[in-house]
């Protein structure tokens, strides 16, 4: 069996006469963070929804856990087995959490859409995914609008993370919260990975975020990657211009955050 979760290999996507994104190709191995960096309308979302089948690719492949991924209507049996390889977060969990519905219930859902489990064993996995997360008991019978946006991202990864899946994708995950709650997560986000062995596709417009959480990072310019490499090499030693310019907005010691407008 293929040692990597994800081959993506010379992904295209067009929109009308638009190229988002043009001859991406990519490798994840198994408990790697991989991050995809690049400034807005590089392509990096485009690139995330083809991953998770949201945007069906114009050209090239991809496969996930050494299937290759083909586009047509599947199954919901198929549809299940997908969401065990591959789950993603997005940047404002607000707009992909049910208002009505109470926190507890929305991490229920997903664990009784995978896994045979009775309702007490379910309500009681609940509450542990949510405890793993930094939330309380308290917290499950919540609504989304009584929670902070960094208490919303948690939920969301405690609803990704109760499907297992060997790969969790990441799109701006934690880019709406303050410095300080993008810290948390990011340290949650490391502790689960060493936990599970699961696999993050990290996909964010600052290098600063992804030098904290990625092993391999690929530059995104223009629907291209650029340039790849280890991120630390690439932080410290960036070889293309537009990386250099990317990293020249990392902050500095003695920077002071400015506080962002919270999710
Ligand atoms: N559904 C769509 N229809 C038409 N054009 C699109 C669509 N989605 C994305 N695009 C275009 O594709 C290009 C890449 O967009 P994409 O969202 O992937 O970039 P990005 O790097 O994720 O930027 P951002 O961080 O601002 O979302 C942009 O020019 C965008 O306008």
């Amino acid at each position: 069996m293929s040692d990597f979760v994800i081959e993506a290999a010379g992904l295209r996507k067009e929109f009308g006469q638009a190229v988002a994104v043009d001859n991406v190709s990519f490798t994840l191995s198994r408990g790697q963070s991989l991050a995809v960096v690049g400034e807005s309308g590089s392509g990096k979302t485009t690139v995330a929804r083809m991953l998770v089948g949201l945007e069906a690719p114009s050209g090239g492949s991809i496969s996930v856990c050494g299937r290759p991924r083909r586009g047509g209507r599947v199954s919901s049996a198929e549809r299940r087995r997908r969401a065990r390889e591959i789950q993603i977060v997005f940047q404002d969990p607000y707009s992909s959490l049910d208002k009505l519905q109470r926190i507890g219930d929305v991490v229920e859902t997903s664990l009784a859409l995978h896994f045979p489990l009775t309702p007490a064993e379910r309500r009681r996995r609940a509450l542990e995914l949510l405890e793993a997360v930094g939330l309380a008991e308290r917290h499950a019978a919540m609504l989304p609008r009584q929670l902070s946006g960094g208490q919303r991202q948690r939920v969301a990864i405690a609803r990704a993370i109760a499907v297992e899946p060997e790969v969790l994708v990441l799109d701006e995950a934690v880019a709406a919260l303050d410095v300080s709650i993008q810290a948390q997560i990011l340290n949650l986000l490391a502790d689960i990975r060493e936990r599970s062995g699961i696999s993050y596709v990290f996909i964010s417009h600052d290098l600063a975020v992804v030098h904290q959480i990625s092993d391999f990072a690929v530059v995104m310019s223009g629907g291209r990657i650029v340039e790849r490499g280890d991120t630390r090499d690439l932080l410290r030693d960036p070889q293309e211009e537009y990386t250099q310019a990317l990293r020249a907005a990392v902050p500095r010691p003695g920077w002071k955050p400015t506080r962002r407008q919270p999710a």
